[in-house]
């Protein structure tokens, strides 16, 4: 029987795979998240989603009956990856550089098995009201914005910042559900419905 392994440590990731009721086995694995030279944010996504699948499926040996998932998800300012936020003064110049615009948040989840391959990218829109440097620093004293792309999660504090979504609000949060429902269908791994 095939058994799916989520390979990340995001526990956004563990609870977005599990709403849509697929039994699955946590991995941890780490990748190097460095940006080739010249690379482009969305075959950066890709590449790291698909990193972090494969690295998952070398730690399980030639296991056939094993289907890897990863993911990776980057918000992009003019054309530049905005990673998670170092310090205190990177995330509030972060914030400010989001506030009072729209941005894009990249999202790709890669399946694979010893057999194949295959990944799929999500672009959402993200719109955030103007944010100031005071409310900055206190929205990184929370501690919420430290381990996210960007410097914010749409599914916490940060949701006072966000005037729209156009896209997939899932994809924004870590995993694109309808794509991996696809992708996990393609795998033979039925979700929620019946079998
Ligand atoms: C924009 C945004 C990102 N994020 C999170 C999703 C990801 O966990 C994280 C982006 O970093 P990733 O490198 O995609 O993932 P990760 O390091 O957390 O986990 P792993 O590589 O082990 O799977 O930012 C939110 O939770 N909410 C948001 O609104």
């Amino acid at each position: 029987m095939t058994t799916l392994y989520l390979a990340s440590g995001s526990p956004r990731r563990r609870e977005l795979l599990a709403q849509i009721g697929v039994p699955f086995v946590s991995l941890m694995t780490s990748v190097d998240e460095t940006p080739l030279p010249d690379e482009t944010p969305a075959a950066y996504v890709e590449r790291l989603a698909r990193a972090k699948a494969a690295a998952g499926l070398a730690t399980l040996g030639a296991d056939e009956q094993a289907v890897v998932l990863g993911a990776d998800t980057t918000v992009v300012l003019d054309g530049r990856i905005l990673g998670k936020p170092a310090s205190r003064e990177e995330c509030i110049a972060m914030l400010q550089s989001l506030g009072g615009r729209e941005h894009e948040v990249l999202t790709a989840v890669a399946l694979a098995s010893v057999q194949h391959s295959e990944a799929r990218t999500v672009s959402s829109r993200v719109g955030f009201r103007p944010v100031d440097a005071v409310e900055a620093g206190a929205y990184w004293d929370t501690g919420e914005p430290a381990d996210k792309a960007g410097g914010y999660a749409i599914q916490g504090f940060a949701a006072v910042f966000v005037r729209h979504l156009q896209g997939s609000y899932s994809a924004v949060v870590g995993l694109p559900l309808c794509e991996t429902a696809h992708l996990l269908t393609e795998f033979g791994i039925p979700f929620w419905q019946p079998k």
